[in-house]
Protein backbone atom coordinates (compact mmCIF):
# COMPACT_ATOMS: atom_id res chain seq x y z
CA UNK A 1 0.00 0.00 0.00
CA UNK A 2 2.75 2.23 1.06
CA UNK A 3 4.54 1.24 -2.38
CA UNK A 4 1.83 1.94 -4.51
CA UNK A 5 0.91 6.00 -2.53
CA UNK A 6 4.94 5.96 -3.59
CA UNK A 7 4.41 5.60 -7.35
CA UNK A 8 1.15 7.04 -7.67
CA UNK A 9 3.27 10.45 -6.21
CA UNK A 10 6.28 10.19 -8.32
CA UNK A 11 4.31 9.42 -11.39
CA UNK A 12 2.16 12.82 -10.66
CA UNK A 13 5.64 14.55 -10.29
CA UNK A 14 7.02 13.41 -13.13
CA UNK A 15 4.12 13.42 -15.73
CA UNK A 16 3.73 17.07 -15.89
CA UNK A 17 7.72 17.15 -16.53
CA UNK A 18 7.17 14.84 -19.00
CA UNK A 19 5.21 17.08 -20.73
CA UNK A 20 6.75 19.91 -20.97
CA UNK A 21 9.36 18.50 -21.78
CA UNK A 22 8.04 16.55 -25.05
CA UNK A 23 5.70 20.11 -25.91
CA UNK A 24 8.99 22.06 -25.82
CA UNK A 25 11.10 19.42 -27.61
CA UNK A 26 7.72 19.19 -30.08
CA UNK A 27 7.97 22.91 -30.38
CA UNK A 28 12.01 23.74 -30.45
CA UNK A 29 11.85 20.64 -33.51
CA UNK A 30 8.23 22.64 -35.27
CA UNK A 31 10.46 25.86 -35.35
CA UNK A 32 13.96 24.45 -36.62
CA UNK A 33 13.82 23.96 -40.30
CA UNK A 34 12.93 20.54 -41.58
CA UNK A 35 15.63 17.73 -42.05
CA UNK A 36 16.33 13.83 -42.16
CA UNK A 37 15.72 11.46 -38.80
CA UNK A 38 19.15 9.99 -37.57
CA UNK A 39 19.57 7.56 -34.76
CA UNK A 40 20.12 8.04 -31.13
CA UNK A 41 23.44 9.24 -30.42
CA UNK A 42 25.30 9.05 -33.41
CA UNK A 43 22.66 11.27 -35.38
CA UNK A 44 22.60 11.10 -39.21
CA UNK A 45 26.40 10.24 -39.35
CA UNK A 46 26.63 6.69 -40.53
CA UNK A 47 24.66 8.15 -43.69
CA UNK A 48 27.08 10.61 -44.79
CA UNK A 49 30.27 9.96 -47.07
CA UNK A 50 33.02 10.05 -44.75
CA UNK A 51 35.64 11.18 -47.87
CA UNK A 52 33.06 13.59 -49.61
CA UNK A 53 30.80 14.69 -46.93
CA UNK A 54 30.06 17.70 -48.91
CA UNK A 55 28.55 16.10 -51.78
CA UNK A 56 26.27 13.78 -48.95
CA UNK A 57 24.79 17.24 -47.74
CA UNK A 58 24.46 18.58 -51.38
CA UNK A 59 21.93 15.65 -51.94
CA UNK A 60 20.20 16.46 -49.02
CA UNK A 61 19.77 19.91 -49.77
CA UNK A 62 17.64 18.41 -52.98
CA UNK A 63 15.42 17.07 -50.82
CA UNK A 64 14.90 19.40 -47.68
CA UNK A 65 15.78 22.56 -49.24
CA UNK A 66 17.95 25.46 -48.63
CA UNK A 67 17.97 25.21 -45.16
CA UNK A 68 17.48 21.83 -43.37
CA UNK A 69 18.61 20.16 -39.70
CA UNK A 70 20.68 17.23 -39.34
CA UNK A 71 21.84 15.76 -35.71
CA UNK A 72 25.91 15.50 -36.21
CA UNK A 73 26.26 13.11 -33.64
CA UNK A 74 25.90 14.97 -30.41
CA UNK A 75 25.50 18.63 -32.18
CA UNK A 76 22.24 19.90 -33.32
CA UNK A 77 23.43 21.14 -36.76
CA UNK A 78 22.01 23.61 -39.56
CA UNK A 79 23.03 23.52 -42.92
CA UNK A 80 22.38 26.52 -45.32
CA UNK A 81 22.69 26.43 -49.29
CA UNK A 82 21.34 29.71 -50.00
CA UNK A 83 23.77 32.40 -50.42
CA UNK A 84 21.85 35.38 -49.50
CA UNK A 85 20.95 33.35 -46.49
CA UNK A 86 24.41 32.04 -45.59
CA UNK A 87 25.54 35.98 -45.93
CA UNK A 88 22.66 36.89 -43.81
CA UNK A 89 23.25 34.00 -40.97
CA UNK A 90 26.82 34.85 -40.98
CA UNK A 91 26.82 38.89 -40.29
CA UNK A 92 24.45 38.05 -37.34
CA UNK A 93 26.88 38.39 -33.72
CA UNK A 94 24.93 35.31 -32.39
CA UNK A 95 26.49 33.36 -35.02
CA UNK A 96 30.41 34.01 -34.48
CA UNK A 97 30.77 31.53 -32.13
CA UNK A 98 32.45 28.30 -33.31
CA UNK A 99 30.61 24.99 -32.48
CA UNK A 100 31.57 22.68 -29.40
CA UNK A 101 33.78 19.88 -31.33
CA UNK A 102 37.00 18.22 -29.73
CA UNK A 103 39.02 19.44 -32.17
CA UNK A 104 38.25 23.23 -31.63
CA UNK A 105 37.15 23.10 -27.34
CA UNK A 106 39.08 19.54 -26.45
CA UNK A 107 42.04 19.86 -28.89
CA UNK A 108 42.75 23.58 -29.69
CA UNK A 109 41.15 24.68 -26.19
CA UNK A 110 39.64 27.72 -27.97
CA UNK A 111 42.68 29.60 -28.79
CA UNK A 112 44.33 30.81 -31.89
CA UNK A 113 41.79 32.57 -34.33
CA UNK A 114 40.20 29.73 -35.90
CA UNK A 115 38.74 27.90 -32.93
CA UNK A 116 38.06 31.20 -30.13
CA UNK A 117 34.77 32.52 -29.89
CA UNK A 118 33.94 35.73 -28.01
CA UNK A 119 36.41 38.66 -26.24
CA UNK A 120 39.51 36.74 -27.25
CA UNK A 121 38.23 35.99 -30.99
CA UNK A 122 37.29 40.17 -30.94
CA UNK A 123 40.79 41.19 -29.79
CA UNK A 124 42.99 38.48 -31.41
CA UNK A 125 41.20 39.22 -34.87
CA UNK A 126 41.87 43.12 -34.53
CA UNK A 127 45.50 42.25 -33.72
CA UNK A 128 46.30 39.74 -36.22
CA UNK A 129 44.26 41.92 -38.94
CA UNK A 130 45.97 45.49 -37.96
CA UNK A 131 49.00 43.55 -38.32
CA UNK A 132 48.86 41.76 -41.57
CA UNK A 133 47.92 45.39 -42.75
CA UNK A 134 50.81 47.09 -41.33
CA UNK A 135 52.82 44.06 -43.47
CA UNK A 136 51.03 45.61 -46.48
CA UNK A 137 48.15 43.92 -46.88
CA UNK A 138 45.70 45.91 -48.06
CA UNK A 139 44.93 47.89 -50.96
CA UNK A 140 47.15 51.45 -50.68
CA UNK A 141 48.87 50.51 -47.79
CA UNK A 142 52.87 52.13 -47.94
CA UNK A 143 54.34 48.82 -47.33
CA UNK A 144 52.32 46.77 -49.72
CA UNK A 145 55.19 46.85 -52.77
CA UNK A 146 57.37 45.09 -50.02
CA UNK A 147 54.86 42.55 -49.68
CA UNK A 148 54.67 42.22 -53.29
CA UNK A 149 58.49 41.56 -53.83
CA UNK A 150 58.72 39.18 -50.92
CA UNK A 151 55.53 37.08 -53.32
CA UNK A 152 57.44 37.97 -56.50
CA UNK A 153 60.72 36.12 -55.05
CA UNK A 154 58.29 33.26 -54.26
CA UNK A 155 57.19 33.04 -57.82
CA UNK A 156 60.98 33.29 -59.30
CA UNK A 157 62.08 30.42 -56.88
CA UNK A 158 58.96 27.72 -58.26
CA UNK A 159 59.46 28.99 -61.60
CA UNK A 160 63.48 28.35 -61.00
CA UNK A 161 62.33 25.11 -59.94
CA UNK A 162 60.42 24.27 -62.23
CA UNK A 163 62.79 24.78 -65.37
CA UNK A 164 65.85 22.91 -63.21
CA UNK A 165 63.89 19.81 -63.13
CA UNK A 166 64.57 18.28 -66.29
CA UNK A 167 61.40 16.31 -66.87
CA UNK A 168 59.21 19.31 -66.29
CA UNK A 169 59.12 20.37 -69.73
CA UNK A 170 58.14 16.30 -71.21
CA UNK A 171 56.80 13.83 -68.90
CA UNK A 172 56.32 16.38 -66.12
CA UNK A 173 56.31 17.41 -62.49
CA UNK A 174 54.95 17.17 -59.23
CA UNK A 175 55.36 21.16 -58.79
CA UNK A 176 53.16 21.42 -55.92
CA UNK A 177 56.42 20.85 -53.81
CA UNK A 178 57.53 24.56 -55.05
CA UNK A 179 55.12 25.90 -54.54
CA UNK A 180 54.16 24.87 -50.24
CA UNK A 181 58.09 25.83 -50.46
CA UNK A 182 57.83 29.43 -52.04
CA UNK A 183 54.19 30.26 -50.35
CA UNK A 184 55.25 28.52 -47.27
CA UNK A 185 58.53 31.22 -47.28
CA UNK A 186 56.23 34.22 -47.47
CA UNK A 187 54.04 32.94 -44.76
CA UNK A 188 57.07 32.81 -42.96
CA UNK A 189 58.61 35.86 -42.95
CA UNK A 190 54.77 37.23 -42.61
CA UNK A 191 54.76 35.26 -39.36
CA UNK A 192 58.24 34.36 -37.76
CA UNK A 193 60.49 36.90 -39.83
CA UNK A 194 62.93 33.92 -41.59
CA UNK A 195 62.63 31.83 -44.23
CA UNK A 196 63.27 28.47 -44.62
CA UNK A 197 66.03 26.36 -47.04
CA UNK A 198 64.12 23.62 -49.27
CA UNK A 199 65.57 20.88 -47.64
CA UNK A 200 65.75 22.08 -44.18
CA UNK A 201 65.06 19.56 -41.71
CA UNK A 202 62.90 21.16 -39.27
CA UNK A 203 60.98 22.48 -42.69
CA UNK A 204 60.57 19.39 -44.04
CA UNK A 205 58.94 18.39 -40.41
CA UNK A 206 56.73 21.72 -40.08
CA UNK A 207 55.33 20.81 -43.58
CA UNK A 208 54.56 17.47 -43.14
CA UNK A 209 53.16 17.89 -39.66
CA UNK A 210 50.85 20.39 -41.43
CA UNK A 211 49.73 18.52 -44.83
CA UNK A 212 48.74 15.30 -42.87
CA UNK A 213 47.28 17.19 -39.52
CA UNK A 214 44.77 19.34 -42.69
CA UNK A 215 44.00 15.58 -44.37
CA UNK A 216 43.09 13.99 -41.02
CA UNK A 217 40.41 16.23 -40.01
CA UNK A 218 37.13 15.17 -41.32
CA UNK A 219 33.88 14.39 -40.74
CA UNK A 220 35.11 11.41 -38.35
CA UNK A 221 35.81 14.06 -35.77
CA UNK A 222 32.14 13.95 -35.07
CA UNK A 223 32.03 10.74 -33.87
CA UNK A 224 32.95 10.22 -30.36
CA UNK A 225 36.62 9.90 -31.93
CA UNK A 226 38.02 9.47 -28.42
CA UNK A 227 36.51 6.42 -27.81
CA UNK A 228 36.73 4.24 -30.93
CA UNK A 229 39.93 2.77 -31.26
CA UNK A 230 39.79 3.16 -34.91
CA UNK A 231 39.76 6.80 -34.93
CA UNK A 232 42.14 7.31 -32.19
CA UNK A 233 45.77 7.12 -34.10
CA UNK A 234 45.02 10.18 -35.98
CA UNK A 235 43.58 11.80 -33.21
CA UNK A 236 46.98 11.28 -31.61
CA UNK A 237 48.81 12.26 -34.63
CA UNK A 238 47.65 15.87 -34.53
CA UNK A 239 48.11 16.33 -30.77
CA UNK A 240 51.50 15.35 -30.97
CA UNK A 241 52.05 17.13 -34.48
CA UNK A 242 50.61 20.31 -32.51
CA UNK A 243 53.23 20.14 -29.68
CA UNK A 244 55.92 19.42 -31.83
CA UNK A 245 54.90 22.60 -34.16
CA UNK A 246 54.18 24.75 -30.99
CA UNK A 247 58.11 23.51 -29.50
CA UNK A 248 59.41 25.10 -33.07
CA UNK A 249 57.69 27.91 -32.55
CA UNK A 250 59.18 28.47 -28.85
CA UNK A 251 62.51 28.25 -30.33
CA UNK A 252 61.69 30.85 -33.18
CA UNK A 253 60.04 32.63 -30.64
CA UNK A 254 63.19 32.98 -28.08
CA UNK A 255 65.29 34.54 -31.30
CA UNK A 256 63.17 37.30 -31.10
CA UNK A 257 63.70 40.16 -29.59
CA UNK A 258 60.27 42.08 -29.65
CA UNK A 259 61.07 44.77 -31.95
CA UNK A 260 60.25 42.74 -35.57
CA UNK A 261 57.57 43.75 -37.83
CA UNK A 262 56.00 39.87 -38.41
CA UNK A 263 53.29 38.81 -36.24
CA UNK A 264 55.63 37.06 -33.92
CA UNK A 265 57.48 40.22 -32.83
CA UNK A 266 54.26 42.18 -32.66
CA UNK A 267 52.83 39.67 -30.46
CA UNK A 268 55.75 40.13 -28.09
CA UNK A 269 55.15 44.20 -28.11
CA UNK A 270 51.41 43.90 -27.17
CA UNK A 271 52.05 41.04 -24.32
CA UNK A 272 54.67 43.38 -23.09
CA UNK A 273 52.55 47.06 -23.13
CA UNK A 274 49.22 44.25 -21.43
CA UNK A 275 51.62 42.90 -18.59
CA UNK A 276 49.84 44.92 -16.53
CA UNK A 277 46.29 44.51 -17.42
CA UNK A 278 44.52 41.81 -16.18
CA UNK A 279 41.98 39.26 -18.08
CA UNK A 280 43.95 40.18 -21.99
CA UNK A 281 44.81 37.12 -24.45
CA UNK A 282 48.04 37.47 -25.24
CA UNK A 283 49.53 34.84 -23.48
CA UNK A 284 52.19 32.54 -25.10
CA UNK A 285 50.21 29.20 -25.42
CA UNK A 286 47.25 32.20 -27.85
CA UNK A 287 50.81 32.96 -29.83
CA UNK A 288 51.55 29.34 -30.44
CA UNK A 289 48.68 28.63 -31.61
CA UNK A 290 47.43 31.83 -33.63
CA UNK A 291 51.02 31.21 -35.43
CA UNK A 292 49.64 27.57 -36.68
CA UNK A 293 46.48 29.11 -37.51
CA UNK A 294 47.90 31.83 -39.70
CA UNK A 295 50.48 29.82 -41.07
CA UNK A 296 47.92 26.57 -41.54
CA UNK A 297 44.67 28.46 -42.82
CA UNK A 298 47.12 31.01 -45.12
CA UNK A 299 49.35 28.06 -46.65
CA UNK A 300 47.08 24.69 -47.40
CA UNK A 301 44.23 26.37 -48.81
CA UNK A 302 46.02 29.02 -51.07
CA UNK A 303 48.35 26.07 -52.23
CA UNK A 304 45.20 24.23 -53.24
CA UNK A 305 43.78 27.21 -55.31
CA UNK A 306 46.68 27.50 -57.59
CA UNK A 307 46.85 23.87 -57.86
CA UNK A 308 43.21 23.84 -59.14
CA UNK A 309 43.42 27.08 -61.28
CA UNK A 310 46.99 25.66 -63.24
CA UNK A 311 45.04 21.87 -63.57
CA UNK A 312 41.95 23.56 -64.64
CA UNK A 313 43.62 25.56 -67.53
CA UNK A 314 45.85 22.69 -68.50
CA UNK A 315 42.40 20.55 -69.14
CA UNK A 316 40.89 23.71 -70.37
CA UNK A 317 43.76 24.70 -73.46
CA UNK A 318 41.61 27.05 -75.09
CA UNK A 319 41.45 29.21 -71.55
CA UNK A 320 44.37 29.10 -71.15
CA UNK A 321 45.25 31.08 -74.91
CA UNK A 322 42.91 34.07 -74.48
CA UNK A 323 44.79 34.28 -71.00
CA UNK A 324 47.80 34.41 -72.51
CA UNK A 325 46.96 36.44 -75.21
CA UNK A 326 45.71 38.73 -73.16
CA UNK A 327 48.92 38.96 -70.97
CA UNK A 328 50.23 39.51 -74.09
CA UNK A 329 48.29 42.56 -75.43
CA UNK A 330 48.37 44.13 -72.06
CA UNK A 331 51.44 43.77 -70.87
CA UNK A 332 54.10 42.97 -73.88
CA UNK A 333 57.23 41.85 -72.72
CA UNK A 334 56.48 43.07 -69.42
CA UNK A 335 56.73 41.05 -65.99
CA UNK A 336 52.65 41.33 -64.07
CA UNK A 337 52.64 43.26 -61.19
CA UNK A 338 49.76 43.96 -58.66
CA UNK A 339 48.58 46.93 -60.32
CA UNK A 340 47.97 44.88 -63.43
CA UNK A 341 44.77 42.82 -62.13
CA UNK A 342 42.38 45.15 -63.32
CA UNK A 343 43.62 44.97 -66.70
CA UNK A 344 43.14 41.40 -67.02
CA UNK A 345 39.91 40.61 -66.87
CA UNK A 346 39.86 37.48 -68.36
CA UNK A 347 42.52 36.14 -65.96
CA UNK A 348 40.30 37.22 -62.97
CA UNK A 349 37.45 35.62 -64.70
CA UNK A 350 39.77 32.03 -64.88
CA UNK A 351 40.63 32.17 -61.61
CA UNK A 352 37.03 32.98 -59.88
CA UNK A 353 35.83 30.17 -61.96
CA UNK A 354 37.56 27.77 -61.00
CA UNK A 355 37.33 28.99 -57.07
CA UNK A 356 33.49 28.12 -57.83
CA UNK A 357 34.42 24.49 -59.84
CA UNK A 358 36.45 23.41 -57.31
CA UNK A 359 36.01 24.92 -53.62
CA UNK A 360 38.70 24.41 -51.88
CA UNK A 361 36.65 24.62 -48.39
CA UNK A 362 33.62 23.03 -49.61
CA UNK A 363 31.68 22.28 -46.29
CA UNK A 364 33.50 25.90 -45.45
CA UNK A 365 34.07 26.04 -42.15
CA UNK A 366 31.45 25.85 -39.43
CA UNK A 367 30.01 28.73 -37.03
CA UNK A 368 28.37 27.81 -33.33
CA UNK A 369 25.02 30.05 -32.49
CA UNK A 370 26.17 31.63 -29.25
CA UNK A 371 23.06 32.73 -27.57
CA UNK A 372 19.63 32.05 -28.98
CA UNK A 373 18.31 33.82 -32.16
CA UNK A 374 16.02 33.85 -34.89
CA UNK A 375 17.01 33.37 -38.70
CA UNK A 376 13.82 33.75 -40.85
CA UNK A 377 11.10 32.23 -39.32
CA UNK A 378 13.49 29.28 -37.23
CA UNK A 379 14.53 29.87 -33.88
CA UNK A 380 18.54 28.55 -33.16
CA UNK A 381 19.60 27.81 -30.00
CA UNK A 382 22.82 28.44 -28.56
CA UNK A 383 25.07 25.33 -29.18
CA UNK A 384 23.72 24.82 -32.69
CA UNK A 385 26.22 24.59 -35.12
CA UNK A 386 25.97 26.18 -38.81
CA UNK A 387 27.50 24.64 -41.42
CA UNK A 388 27.61 27.61 -44.85
CA UNK A 389 27.97 24.47 -47.58
CA UNK A 390 29.87 26.23 -49.98
CA UNK A 391 29.89 23.35 -52.00
CA UNK A 392 26.73 23.92 -52.70
CA UNK A 393 26.03 27.42 -53.39
CA UNK A 394 29.05 27.13 -56.07
CA UNK A 395 27.38 24.38 -57.90
CA UNK A 396 23.58 25.54 -57.89
CA UNK A 397 22.38 25.21 -61.63
CA UNK A 398 19.45 28.37 -60.84
CA UNK A 399 22.71 30.27 -59.83
CA UNK A 400 24.88 28.55 -62.33
CA UNK A 401 23.43 26.98 -65.17
CA UNK A 402 25.62 23.95 -66.10
CA UNK A 403 27.56 24.21 -63.34
CA UNK A 404 29.80 21.35 -64.16
CA UNK A 405 31.35 23.23 -67.30
CA UNK A 406 34.32 25.26 -66.60
CA UNK A 407 33.51 28.63 -68.54
CA UNK A 408 34.90 31.87 -67.16
CA UNK A 409 32.60 34.37 -69.52
CA UNK A 410 29.96 33.29 -66.00
CA UNK A 411 32.38 36.58 -64.60
CA UNK A 412 32.60 38.79 -67.56
CA UNK A 413 29.82 41.56 -68.75
CA UNK A 414 28.77 41.93 -72.14
CA UNK A 415 32.03 44.32 -72.75
CA UNK A 416 34.58 42.02 -71.31
CA UNK A 417 35.35 43.68 -68.37
CA UNK A 418 35.26 41.53 -64.63
CA UNK A 419 32.12 40.89 -63.34
CA UNK A 420 31.71 40.09 -59.50
CA UNK A 421 28.79 37.71 -58.31
CA UNK A 422 27.77 38.03 -54.85
CA UNK A 423 27.47 34.23 -55.04
CA UNK A 424 30.83 33.68 -55.35
CA UNK A 425 32.30 32.81 -51.68
CA UNK A 426 35.06 31.14 -51.76
CA UNK A 427 36.52 32.93 -48.35
CA UNK A 428 33.18 32.86 -46.62
CA UNK A 429 31.29 36.13 -45.68
CA UNK A 430 30.25 38.04 -42.86
CA UNK A 431 31.91 38.71 -39.79
CA UNK A 432 34.62 35.79 -39.72
CA UNK A 433 35.24 35.76 -43.10
CA UNK A 434 38.62 35.12 -44.10
CA UNK A 435 41.33 37.34 -42.55
CA UNK A 436 43.89 36.80 -45.36
CA UNK A 437 41.54 37.16 -48.44
CA UNK A 438 43.90 40.04 -49.66
CA UNK A 439 47.02 38.37 -48.92
CA UNK A 440 45.43 35.48 -50.84
CA UNK A 441 43.83 37.16 -53.84
CA UNK A 442 47.98 39.02 -54.13
CA UNK A 443 49.59 35.50 -54.15
CA UNK A 444 47.28 33.88 -56.39
CA UNK A 445 47.37 36.87 -58.83
CA UNK A 446 51.00 36.70 -59.52
CA UNK A 447 51.71 33.19 -59.27
CA UNK A 448 48.94 32.82 -61.77
CA UNK A 449 49.96 35.55 -64.13
CA UNK A 450 53.75 35.46 -64.56
CA UNK A 451 53.92 31.40 -64.61
CA UNK A 452 51.12 31.46 -67.47
CA UNK A 453 53.35 34.36 -69.21
CA UNK A 454 56.19 31.83 -69.27
CA UNK A 455 54.95 28.41 -69.69
CA UNK A 456 52.13 26.26 -71.90
CA UNK A 457 50.63 24.20 -69.31
CA UNK A 458 49.47 20.53 -70.34
CA UNK A 459 48.27 17.62 -68.38
CA UNK A 460 50.49 14.42 -68.99
CA UNK A 461 48.60 11.83 -71.36
CA UNK A 462 49.53 9.02 -68.46
CA UNK A 463 48.69 10.94 -65.48
CA UNK A 464 44.89 10.47 -65.19
CA UNK A 465 43.96 6.82 -65.35
CA UNK A 466 41.44 6.37 -68.65
CA UNK A 467 37.68 7.26 -67.71
CA UNK A 468 38.70 9.04 -64.69
CA UNK A 469 37.85 12.76 -64.06
CA UNK A 470 41.02 14.93 -64.49
CA UNK A 471 39.25 17.15 -61.83
CA UNK A 472 38.82 14.80 -59.07
CA UNK A 473 39.27 15.68 -55.81
CA UNK A 474 40.51 14.25 -52.26
CA UNK A 475 39.15 15.90 -49.63
CA UNK A 476 40.14 16.56 -45.67
CA UNK A 477 39.45 20.02 -44.49
CA UNK A 478 40.59 21.48 -47.83
CA UNK A 479 39.33 20.02 -51.26
CA UNK A 480 42.85 18.88 -53.78
CA UNK A 481 43.46 17.90 -56.81
CA UNK A 482 43.81 13.88 -56.96
CA UNK A 483 46.75 14.57 -59.87
CA UNK A 484 49.74 16.28 -59.23
CA UNK A 485 51.84 16.41 -62.64
CA UNK A 486 51.80 18.71 -64.66
CA UNK A 487 53.84 19.89 -68.00
CA UNK A 488 55.24 23.00 -68.18
CA UNK A 489 56.49 24.21 -71.50
CA UNK A 490 59.08 27.49 -71.78
CA UNK A 491 56.91 29.85 -74.07
CA UNK A 492 60.05 31.52 -74.57
CA UNK A 493 61.98 29.44 -77.08
C1 LIG B 1 42.50 31.04 -51.42
C2 LIG B 1 42.93 31.06 -50.18
C3 LIG B 1 42.02 31.02 -48.98
C4 LIG B 1 40.77 30.51 -48.84
C5 LIG B 1 39.91 29.83 -49.90
C6 LIG B 1 40.37 30.72 -47.47
C7 LIG B 1 39.14 30.35 -46.94
C8 LIG B 1 38.76 30.61 -45.64
C9 LIG B 1 37.47 30.26 -45.09
C10 LIG B 1 36.35 29.58 -45.87
C11 LIG B 1 37.46 30.64 -43.80
C12 LIG B 1 36.33 30.49 -42.79
C13 LIG B 1 35.68 31.84 -42.50
C14 LIG B 1 34.59 31.73 -41.46
O1 LIG B 1 34.73 30.97 -40.50
O2 LIG B 1 33.57 32.42 -41.60
C15 LIG B 1 38.75 31.22 -43.51
C16 LIG B 1 39.13 31.73 -42.27
C17 LIG B 1 40.40 32.17 -42.00
N1 LIG B 1 41.43 32.36 -42.89
FE1 LIG B 1 41.39 31.95 -44.86
N2 LIG B 1 41.39 31.33 -46.81
C18 LIG B 1 42.42 31.54 -47.70
C19 LIG B 1 43.63 32.15 -47.44
C20 LIG B 1 44.05 32.61 -46.21
C21 LIG B 1 45.34 33.23 -45.94
C22 LIG B 1 46.43 33.54 -46.98
C23 LIG B 1 45.39 33.46 -44.60
C24 LIG B 1 46.55 34.05 -43.83
C25 LIG B 1 46.72 35.24 -43.51
C26 LIG B 1 44.12 33.03 -44.02
C27 LIG B 1 43.77 33.13 -42.70
C28 LIG B 1 42.52 32.81 -42.19
C29 LIG B 1 42.18 32.94 -40.79
C30 LIG B 1 43.11 33.40 -39.67
C31 LIG B 1 40.84 32.55 -40.67
C32 LIG B 1 40.00 32.49 -39.40
C33 LIG B 1 39.19 33.78 -39.27
C34 LIG B 1 38.32 33.80 -38.01
O3 LIG B 1 37.94 32.75 -37.52
O4 LIG B 1 38.02 34.91 -37.55
N3 LIG B 1 43.34 32.52 -45.03
N4 LIG B 1 39.53 31.20 -44.65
Amino acid sequence: MVDYNLWTISLSLLLPWLLYFLINKILSWRSLPPGPWGLPVVGYLPWLDPEHAYLSFTNLARTFGPIYSIQMGRLPTIVITDPKLIRQAFNMDALTGRADLYLTHGIFKGYGLICSEGPRWREQRKFAATCLKNQGMAKSHPKREKLEALILKGVKDTMMRITDTESSATSGVEFSPFLTHSIGNVMNVIIFGREFAYDDPTWKLLTHLAEEGVKLIGVRWFLGCRVIPKFRDPMDFIVGGLERTHEIYRQITREHKGDEEDVVGCFLREQRSRDAQSGHSFCDDQLNFLAADLFGAGLDTTLATLRWFFTMVAVHPDVQEKIHTELLTVLGPNKPCLDDSQRLPYLEAAVSESQRLRTVVPTGIPHGVNSDCVLGPHRLKKGTMVVPLLWAVHMDPEIWPEPDKYRPERFLDEVGNYRKVDALMPFQIGKRVCLGEELARMIIFLYASTILQKFKIELPDDEVPEGKDPLEGVCGITLLPKYGRLIFKSREN
